[in-house]
């Protein structure tokens, strides 16, 4: 049965243009916990700390919380783009993620090659890939342009690109972030058709969002993160309050 498990969990990223001896003085005079010197003496931010949840079959998760809260460094986390620096986590189950409209995606390859590429990736057969290919090239509606490198897209085009990709299959855990809603409106009505469908059933969705909305109409838990840590973490009526009006 799908299940995520996180267990002390931390991440944590290099800025490589900081001097640690002048960093050092100033995040002393400010006792700053978030930007420290690693054991290396490496300056680093610390994403996520300690973070610990247990995420099971049904559960519909929004990850909560102000700008730089640690939302999409988590849903990347859970996703095996980020290595944990400390703790443990384990993933059961087959992701599929709606993340970055351009991640895993080669700028210079058409819409067409990049669907196959993705194919590949995903160890599909000749029959299947084909499948995905047509349901992808009908689904994003791109026409002429699915023979065009992507790197002459428009924003609108590419999410539509990503979108149709990232939803041909149907995953056991959805990882989702905010970015699938800036297509038109025509394309918005399709996509959230097939949303519904791929996250009914997924026997788990996790999703960073700043919109009430979305979380009351989609989830079934929230788990609120500030500084990186978890400050909250219960049903949608424990953490935001009972629905308004
Ligand atoms: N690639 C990176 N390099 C350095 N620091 C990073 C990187 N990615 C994220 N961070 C830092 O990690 C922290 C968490 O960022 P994250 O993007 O996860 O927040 P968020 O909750 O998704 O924010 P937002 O709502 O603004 O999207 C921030 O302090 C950010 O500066």
């Amino acid at each position: 049965m799908p299940s995520i498990e996180a267990r002390g969990l931390a991440i944590e990223f290099p800025l490589y243009h900081v001097s640690a001896r002048s960093l050092k003085k100033r995040l002393l005079a400010k006792a700053a916990v978030r930007v420290k010197t690693d054991e290396a003496n490496r300056v680093v931010v610390s994403a996520l700390r300690d973070l610990s949840f247990t995420i099971g079959h049904g559960e519909r998760v929004a990850l909560m919380g102000h700008n730089g809260a640690g939302k999409t460094t988590l849903l990347r986390t859970l996703a095996g783009i980020y290595e944990p620096v400390g703790g443990s986590l384990r993933v059961q189950g087959t992701i599929g993620t709606l993340i970055d409209p351009s991640a895993g995606m080669d700028q210079d390859s058409t819409g067409r090659e990049n669907i196959r590429l993705r194919g590949l990736f995903r160890g599909l057969s000749e029959a299947e890939m084909q499948h995905m290919e047509e349901e992808a090239a009908a689904f994003s509606g791109l026409g002429e342009f699915l023979d065009v490198p992507i790197r002459g897209y428009s924003a609108g085009m590419g999410v539509r690109l990503a979108f149709a990709v990232a939803t041909a299959m149907q995953p056991e855990i959805l990882l989702m972030d905010e970015w699938f809603s800036v297509g038109d409106a025509d394309f918005m009505e399709r996509a959230e058709e097939r949303l519904r469908g791929l996250v009914t059933n997924a026997e788990i969705m996790v999703i960073a969002t700043h919109s009430e909305d979305t979380v009351r109409r989609w989830c079934n838990r929230v788990i609120r993160l500030d500084a990186g840590r978890i400050v909250a973490d219960g049903t949608v009526e424990d953490v935001l309050g009972p629905p308004p009006g």
